[in-house]
């Protein structure tokens, strides 16, 4: 059963690395498409996607799409090429998807990369993914469809924390690596930034839309042809869009900067529906709502959404949406720099090493060690379980602390053990990483109390947002030596006040909210965006909305 016409991509001459991140936008929204095809008034619904080189069939992806934004994927008998998503599934069929929380291989590059490779395909050949519609499915556990004949594995109704993660500061200097795309290797999946790979033919023509097939929003306030509005706060800049990343946007949307609004407010509050907020800008207030009486959707880059007012947005019917997936792996990786550093004292030990007094290094000059410890993580979202999967191999004996417990499975998947009690994980962890969400639940979560309740051995690291932690009580901590350390990428505010007492303490480490800061990830993050706004606007299944609580 295919569609008509079945949706092609068509990438000639290209190599797989060269057709990055257009795939994967491009594969999202067929799922998506498909998604909605078969199954418009249900929650859940699949399709097959095909990959094929014009020689032969290499895969076929069964998708499950569920209203929580987890798409699960089939690749034949592929195993994930990872090997870090064992799911419930048989054994001759592993199942992994792009999100939290079964995601623990990434990205679906991943997938058609995995795909590529065990197809032993290599070098230029041509690429073209078609889209159909499964059989009709039946009925899987817990209501979920399943497709026939032998269906993925339900989704587990897991615990879905959010973890925060920092704000990614845009950095797209290594244009030699392929510009915005750079060159992400394997793992979480380098995705172009266009559909315009560097040197390679467009999988996506120039100024067309991503999604072959896919109906572009039906809107008055469009004209026949014309791509929907963006607002942004400006392109370049010292807040702006970064240049590679509006030349994504613009394969999408027109381009709208406040400026040109704010120059022409009548006739450019009708045409906006979206906007996409960049490093927290544009400032989403009620007075810019009420400007924008066809806004539809606030695309967030960045998986934190504490700069915006849930609340108020959704009472404009305004939809949120922001960006988890590109975030988690930059995220947890900074977080493992940090304990690294922190622990063997890094920047001091640089400061010495290029110190123009530096004579000799001191025998008694001495850090901690992080193989082997105990890391208590708060917070087990998806960055907090990347972190997880890092340490253990670090063979770190890990606690975690979350609303949720997470499946018996996943937590065995990385040695994660449970502590109900945030108090049982202070106290034993030499080292806390704190993964939380910003809410009124989280704020000053870390105060005196825990602090106390800390090894004096111990190091605090903060990969969130700076105000899970009260910074007073934190600084009399370190002055104190109730704890040993403290690695901060997120303070309050940010950046410090410049005479503020953290920055003249020698046992603290502090970058500046750098977790996402990756030609990749600003990129990745760009994309999701891009695939969130389209699916409000198109009147589908929105891949990562955020509810007001
Ligand atoms: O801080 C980063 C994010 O919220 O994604």
């Amino acid at each position: 059963m295919l569609f008509s016409p079945p949706r092609t991509l068509q990438t000639s001459g290209q190599s797989l690395a060269d057709t990055r991140g257009s795939d994967t936008t491009q594969l999202s929204c067929c799922l998506l498409e498909l998604g909605q095809q078969q199954n418009p008034s249900d929650t859940q619904s699949m399709g097959n996607i095909e990959l094929r080189t014009s020689r032969q069939l290499l895969f076929t992806f069964s998708a499950m799409l569920y209203r929580t934004s987890s798409i699960f994927i089939h690749v034949g008998s592929q195993s994930c090429p990872k090997r870090m998503t064992t799911t419930r599934s048989s054994s001759d069929r592993m199942a992994w998807s792009t999100c939290h929380p079964l995601c623990k291989c990434g990205s679906m590059y991943d997938i058609l990369a995995a795909g590529w490779r065990a197809c032993g395909t290599t070098g230029m050949m041509a690429l073209e993914l078609t889209a159909s519609p499964l059989p009709r499915p039946s009925r899987g556990a817990g209501g979920h469809r399943a497709p026939a004949p032998r269906p993925p594995p339900s989704p587990p109704s897991p615990p879905r924390p959010e973890p925060s993660a920092p704000r990614g500061r845009p950095s797209l200097t290594d244009r030699s690596s392929g510009g915005a795309g750079g060159n992400r290797k394997g793992g979480h999946g380098g995705r172009s930034a266009s559909g315009t790979a560097r040197g390679g033919a467009a999988a996506i023509p120039r100024g067309s839309r991503a999604c072959p097939g896919l109906p572009r929003p039906r809107s008055q306030v469009m004209a026949e042809g014309e791509l929907p509005a963006v607002l942004i706060l400006d392109i370049g800049g010292t807040h702006g869009v970064l240049e590679d990343l509006a030349a994504l946007l613009k394969k999408h949307f027109q381009l709208i900067t406040m400026k040109e609004f704010l120059a022409n407010k009548e006739e450019m509050s009708k045409k906006i529906q979206s906007v996409f907020v960049f490093e927290c800008r544009p400032t989403i207030n009620r007075e810019l709502l009420e400007s924008l009486p066809n806004l539809k959707v606030i695309g967030n880059s960045g998986v934190g959404v504490d700069h915006l007012d849930l609340k108020m947005i959704s009472s404009f019917g305004v939809k949120v949406t922001n960006t988890p997936h590109a975030v988690a792996d930059p995220t947890a990786d900074i977080g493992m720099a940090l304990m690294l550093a922190s622990a063997r004292r890094l920047v001091e030990g640089c400061q010495i090493a290029v110190s123009p007094d530096t004579r000799s290094f001191a025998v008694d000059w001495l850090g901690v060690e992080v193989t082997g410890a105990t890391l208590g993580i708060i917070g087990m979202g998806s960055i907090g379980y990347k972190v997880a999967q890092r340490a253990r191999a670090f063979n770190m004996r890990i606690l975690y602390h979350n609303r949720n417990r997470r499946r018996k499975e996943e937590e065995e998947a990385v040695g994660a053990h449970y502590c109900a009690k945030m108090k049982d994980l202070l106290q034993q962890s030499d080292f806390v990483m704190l993964v939380v969400n910003l809410t009124p639940e989280t704020h000053k979560l870390i105060g005196k109390k825990e602090l106390g309740l800390m090894k004096p051995t111990a190091t605090l690291i903060n990969i969130s947002r700076g105000a899970v932690v009260d910074q007073d009580a934190l600084v009399e901590a370190l002055q104190n030596k109730v704890i040993r350390a403290a690695a901060l990428d997120v303070t309050y505010p940010e950046p410090l006040p410049r005479d503020h007492p953290l920055l003249n303490l020698n046992n603290v480490i502090i970058t500046p909210h750098i977790g996402t800061a990756t030609v990749q990830a600003i990129c990745m993050m760009a994309e999701e965006a891009i695939a969130n706004m389209l699916a409000v606007l198109n009147g589908r299944p929105i891949p990562s909305e955020v509810f007001p609580k």
